[in-house]
């Protein structure tokens, strides 16, 4: 069997890559500047799977994902892995005492980091990255008097010092990875602790009326379908139209999401299952290395 190639949001030291290390048994890493292109890679068959962010737990959805998987490309997502995030303030090894006077990273990871840098860095300007592995990158070449926040591996692969560790907001930060392809085929992923079997829908409405919303839950509710996550996002079409994308804590069957479907249909409503998968959560140790 040829090699499995896997793309992931690059480039090296991402917390994708971090995720992509732990989940995977071989196969050709290649590392993307950006979610779209980790997702044209995939579209357009260069690699047969691809890794990206979906949710992290401050931060919330990675508005960027769900929308290209909606309205960009058409691929079905086969897994997901839930990673614990720490993230880190890393400079270059010559930075000692200097002020820091801009700090790069990924929106998500300065998010999740929001409160300590508004009390320890107000002065330093923010700099948005396409990934925490880029923001490393870029103090790399940069030398002191900037920071990058990012994991230990970013420290280790750029040659960066870790000025302070764990300055994520809230403890229990997590990120969960969405695993797609174009074509499912297998997965070789090493022994992972599988905590559930997940399906993830995304339902439209035919146009905004009383209990319309009431009546989507309540197809899954008498079913006694645990439901885990539902978000709204717009339709991109106008103000005041949205799609719904549900997370139901089961796997598909023949039975009762095509009732689930067939009920939502009557209503006018339309269903497309986004994948059914199993969920992994990875648990990476994060040697610390000192400033
Ligand atoms: O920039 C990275 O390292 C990523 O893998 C992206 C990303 C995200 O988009 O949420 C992944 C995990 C962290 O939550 C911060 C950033």
């Amino acid at each position: 069997m040829a090699e499995q190639r896997i793309g992931y949001l690059g480039p090296k030291g991402t917390f994708t890559k971090m995720a992509v290390d732990g989940l995977f048994d071989g196969g050709t890493y290649i590392g993307y500047e950006s979610i779209p292109a980790c997702l044209d890679a995939v579209e357009n068959g260069e690699v047969d799977t691809g890794v990206v962010p979906l949710e992290n737990a401050i931060e919330g959805s990675v508005h960027l994902t769900i929308d290209y998987l909606v309205h960009q490309v058409n691929q079905s997502i086969i897994a997901e892995l839930t990673v614990p995030i720490k993230q880190h303030l890393l400079v270059h090894p010559d930075h000692h005492d200097h002020d820091l006077k801009k700090i790069y990273s990924h929106s998500h990871a300065i998010a999740q980091c929001h409160q300590y840098l508004h009390k320890n860095y107000p002065q330093a300007d923010l700099e948005y990255t396409a990934s925490t592995g880029r923001a490393a990158e870029i103090v790399a070449d940069t030398g002191t008097g900037a920071a990058a926040i990012g994991n230990h591996l970013a420290a280790e692969e750029n040659g960066l010092k870790i000025l302070a560790e764990n300055i994520h907001d809230y403890d229990n930060n997590h990120t969960r990875f969405a695993v797609v392809q174009k074509n499912p085929m297998t997965l070789k992923v090493k022994d992972q602790f599988v905590t559930k079997q997940k399906t993830t829908v995304m339902v439209t409405l035919p146009k905004d009326y009383v209990g319309a919303l009431h009546q989507v839950l309540a197809a899954f509710a008498w079913r006694k379908m645990n439901l885990s996550k539902i978000e709204s996002r717009p339709m991109k079409t106008g103000l005041g139209n949205y799609f719904f994308l549900i997370d139901v804590d089961q796997p598909y069957d023949q039975i009762l999401f095509p009732g689930v479907q067939a009920e939502l249909e009557a209503l006018g409503c339309q269903l497309k299952i986004l994948g059914t998968y199993p969920s992994y959560q990875l648990d990476i140790p994060s040697p610390i290395r000192r400033a």
